[in-house]
Formats: C-alpha cells, sequence, structure tokens
C-alpha cells in the first residue's frame, strides 16, 4: 500500500464570522503540492478571508488552516510567512523605499541580506530591467509595481504563493501577460498556487482546479475542464456563462 502524501495545505471546518456576518462558513478542502488552485466567487462571498487565514492576517473563529500537517496556530509566524508569498492588488510597496529593497524586504526580515545580483535576478523573472531596483515605487507603471510585487513574493524561495486578485487592477494586456508569467513562474519552482480572482475566464485559464464560493462556502471544486463540460452546479455555471456568452458575440462578430 502506497502512504497518501500529506496535502501543503488543508482547511479543516474552517469558519470566520464577523459579529453578524459568517464570512468563511465551513470550508474543508486539502491542496497538494504542486496545484494552482483559483477562488472565486461573487464579491463578499468569502474568497480574501480564507485566503488569509493561511497566512494567519485572520485568525478563524473555529476550525483549522494545516500548512504541512502542521496546524498554522502553532507555528512561529515570521517562519509560517517565510514559507508563504504573498500578492495582493494594491501591492503595498513601501514608497520611501527603492524597488530593490522592496523586493529584499522579506529575506532582510528574517536577517538575510540579498545581494544586488540576486535582486537583479528576481526582477528578471517577472521581465523587468535590473536596473530598475534602483527607481522608487511612484517612478513605475502599475503593472510593473504588481511585477515587483511579484518578484517580492519570490524572493524568499516560497512553498506556497497567495494572491488576492493579484492583476484586478490592470489593463487586458498586462494582464494576460502576468498572469502567464506567473503561471510559468509556478511551474518553473514547483510551487503551490492560490488564487482569488473575481474572473472566471482567468481562473479557467490559468488553474489546474477553481474552487467557486458563495456565502463563506465552497460550492464548486472542479477543473476547468470538467466547468467548461458544465459540472459544479449553478453558481458555477452562472460565472462560467460570462466569458463563454463573450467568446460566442466575438466568434459571431469575426464570422
Ligand atoms: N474585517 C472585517 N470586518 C467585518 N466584516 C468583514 C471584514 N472582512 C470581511 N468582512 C465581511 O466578510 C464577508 C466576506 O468578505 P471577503 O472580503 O472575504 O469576500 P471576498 O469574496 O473576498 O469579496 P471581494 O471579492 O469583494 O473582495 C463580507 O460580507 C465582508 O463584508
Amino acid at each position: 500500500m502506497t502512504d497518501t502524501p500529506v496535502p501543503l495545505l488543508e482547511f479543516r471546518d474552517l469558519r470566520k464570522s464577523y459579529e453578524a456576518t459568517e464570512a468563511v462558513a465551513g470550508v474543508s478542502l486539502t491542496i497538494p503540492q504542486g496545484e494552482f488552485v483559483a477562488l472565486v466567487g461573487a464579491s463578499g462571498s468569502g474568497k480574501s478571508t480564507l485566503l488569509k487565514t493561511v497566512n494567519r492576517l485572520v485568525e478563524p473563529t473555529s476550525g483549522q488552516v494545516r500548512f504541512e500537517d502542521d496546524n498554522v496556530e502553532s507555528l512561529p509566524l515570521a517562519a509560517l510567512r517565510h514559507k508563504i508569498g504573498y500578492v495582493f492588488q494594491s501591492v503595498g510597496l513601501f514608497p520611501h523605499m527603492t524597488v530593490g529593497e522592496n523586493v529584499a524586504i522579506g529575506p532582510r526580515l528574517v536577517g538575510e541580506r540579498l545581494s544586488a545580483e540576486r535582486i537583479g535576478e528576481l526582477l528578471e523573472l517577472v521581465d523587468l530591467e535590473p536596473d530598475m531596483a534602483a527607481r522608487l515605487p511612484d517612478e513605475l507603471s502599475g503593472g510593473q509595481r504588481q511585477r515587483v510585487g511579484v518578484a517580492r513574493a519570490l524572493a524568499n524561495e516560497p512553498q506556497l504563493l497567495l494572491m488576492d486578485e493579484p492583476f484586478g487592477a490592470l489593463d487586458p494586456i498586462t494582464r494576460d501577460a502576468l498572469g502567464d508569467r506567473v503561471r510559468a513562474l509556478h511551474a518553473e519552482f514547483g510551487l503551490t498556487t492560490v488564487m482569488v480572482t473575481h474572473d472566471m475566464a482567468e481562473a479557467l485559464l490559468l488553474a489546474d482546479r477553481v474552487l467557486v464560493m458563495d456565502a463563506g462556502t465552497v460550492v464548486a471544486d472542479e477543473t476547468p475542464h470538467s466547468l467548461l463540460a458544465g459540472a459544479g452546479g449553478e453558481i458555477a455555471q452562472g460565472l462560467v456563462a460570462v466569458p463563454r456568452a463573450q467568446a460566442d458575440r466575438l466568434a459571431e462578430l469575426a464570422r
């Protein structure tokens, strides 16, 4: 008999309430190492709250998140966050620090100094020029800042990459290019990635597995292929209908 490998990430009946609002209402699932998971659902369905319980930006009301079979609550916070890269929509670069200093901040927090060469390599991973390290965040476009955010998340060589609407504020071309780049980096570094997105088309194109949330629970857990074949139930299919209708209208126009 072969042993089942321990999942990288596991949610066990996870719940989070804010007074009367049950933001996460009992989520149980496992995510194996290497998977690229998209978390989709309407605004307010609990996606960000669920994601933030992993790096302990949110403390659950009950239940557990397990990372490599340890309850995240039992791990030293710095050690946990060292293993997890986190990218979010507003990027959160420190405005008074250079791009290079921003990229190096994670390692610095654990007493490690990144060389200029390593910072340059990290910038090149996200298709930025190494000499951008000397600029201030203000001197970059939104898309470039978001790339810096991804480089910063990779600086600790994380096992897990959490992304919360990482491309939400970007124009469609930059968004596509950066999405493809992140998917390539996910494969290159053997990452496990969980990405929150509003955009079902993005989820279908980038992820191996799509979780659909509604009112704090996961109502569908499907591959893109099975979602496109009609699986996942009414809420999931309502979300899939949007890019499908767009694709149909474009095909119609091209005739
Ligand atoms: N800090 C908080 N205090 C009170 N209520 C909160 C807090 N954070 C989230 N909520 C509520 O919990 C619910 C889930 O919010 P959450 O941000 O997780 O949803 P989401 O699916 O990520 O939404 P969006 O797509 O709009 O970002 C919402 O009703 C929200 O108002």
